[in-house]
């Protein structure tokens, strides 16, 4: 804060914002790209089908190595990343872990890693393709219940269902992200009713966060496929160097798989009460790197800001402890439903499918198959989610 002004500090957090909300939520009704790029949407589209039937592989094969310079706009390099994530993804994992591939073809290698470049993300499957971008209205004037998914793995609604319930849980956050540099503006002008009346918009925003999930999730969902298709190769048995980008690089790289790690609205809420993850708090740092860029700038420029935990403490006024008290409890409440839901739609049937690949083919070494103790929805997440949540429940305010 030494080196920001006040009000450059507080332009800078509406300035992010702004940002924040162009490529975080806005309707990306932009559905199709240029006919150039016909044969990456075709296989996009038809991924499921081509996954199911053996056939991704022998299609990646056939495409030729388009270039880049027909994608005009944020938005469209948004829909061809994600179009070339969800074939990449498919084209790795199409064989659950048995058959992995150790090169991705140049015809999807160069085009993606130029474009993740372009949008300094990571060239692999990121929450904010796969469910800030991956979405449309089926009626564009309609109500925003009538929501789809653009792209798909095998699992048909369930991924569909996972996907919209994630954006949901983002859609309910963006009212609390809008209070926050009210919240900032408020610590730097002193102003503690209208501090205290954007504390309450956060929780409530975090609160309707955990509503609007409960009311998809009563509905059961077996989305554990999704965390197939979702895996990393970085620290994966199945993949121990990596991933070969051929026509890129010619050594192998490491990449995280997607994750609600890389929600940019929950390390936003937890860096804005001061919550910090210590045992998490490398790899928190790494998902910032793959988060789009303008919610990385925002959740850096609002933790060089003033401490709201310690403008709150410094105040000792009742009202605003109570205030981020509830924030904090809210939060706590969301990261234990979370976990509520990925042990019931994730970890428990991973669990079950290892034990009927056990049976049926065998020991399936721990490691050797992507639904491995250290996938996505294996324990090693599961202890991510307890340690975070428990960390949160520990952020309270004590009585004063
Ligand atoms: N590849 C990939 C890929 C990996 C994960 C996701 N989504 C995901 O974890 N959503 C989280 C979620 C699902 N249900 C519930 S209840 C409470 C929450 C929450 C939360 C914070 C806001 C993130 N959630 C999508 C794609």
């Amino acid at each position: 804060l030494a080196g920001l002004q006040g009000d450059t500090l507080e332009l800078g957090l509406v300035a992010r914002h702004e940002e924040y909300a162009y490529t975080a939520i806005k309707n990306p009704q932009l559905t199709e790209l240029p006919d150039y790029y016909a044969p990456w949407m075709n296989v996009a589209a038809n991924l499921p089908h081509l996954i199911e039937g053996h056939q991704l592989r022998r299609e990646v094969a056939k495409m030729p190595l388009l270039s880049t310079q027909y994608l005009r706009g944020h938005r469209q390099l948004r829909l061809a990343r994600l179009a070339l994530g969800f074939i990449t993804m498919g084209y790795v994992w199409q064989g659950g872990g048995r058959q992995t591939v150790k090169i991705l073809p140049r015809a999807l290698a160069v085009p993606y890693c130029t474009i993740s470049e372009l949008l300094d993300l990571p060239p692999i499957l990121v929450y904010a393709d796969c469910v800030l971008a991956n979405w449309k209205k089926r009626d564009p004037c309609g109500y925003v219940e009538n929501l789809d998914i653009l792209f798909s793995f095998p699992g048909g609604d369930s991924n569909k269902g996972f996907f919209l319930v994630s954006l949901l849980v983002e859609a309910a956050a963006a009212a609390g992200i809008k209070a926050i540099p009210i919240i900032v503006n408020a610590i730097l002008h002193h102003g503690l009713c209208s501090l205290e009346t954007a504390l309450q918009d956060v929780a409530l925003s975090i609160c309707k966060m955990r509503e609007l999930a409960h009311s998809v999730w009563e509905r059961p969902c077996n989305c554990f496929l999704l965390h197939v298709f979702g895996t990393s190769w970085k620290d994966n048995f199945l993949m121990p160097e990596g991933l070969v980008y051929e026509g890129v690089w010619d050594s192998p790289k490491q990449f995280f798989g997607g994750s609600a790690a890389q929600s940019s609205t929950l390390q936003c809420f937890d860096v804005l009460l001061g919550i910090q993850h210590r045992f998490s708090a490398e790899y928190l740092g790494c998902m910032r790197d793959y988060m789009p860029a303008a919610h990385r700038a925002f959740i850096q420029t609002l933790a060089s800001g003033p401490s709201l935990r310690q403008f709150v403490l410094a105040t000792g006024d009742a009202g605003l402890h109570a205030a981020f008290n509830k924030c904090v409890s809210a939060l706590a409440d969301l990261r234990s439903y979370h976990i509520q839901i990925a042990t019931k739609y994730i970890t428990i049937p991973a669990g079950r499918c290892r034990a009927e690949q056990q049976q049926l083919g065998g020991c399936v070494h721990k490691g050797t198959s992507v639904l491995s103790e250290r996938g996505t929805g294996g324990t090693g997440f599961m202890r991510f989610l307890k340690a975070i949540r428990d960390t949160t429940r520990k952020a309270q305010l004590t009585e004063q």
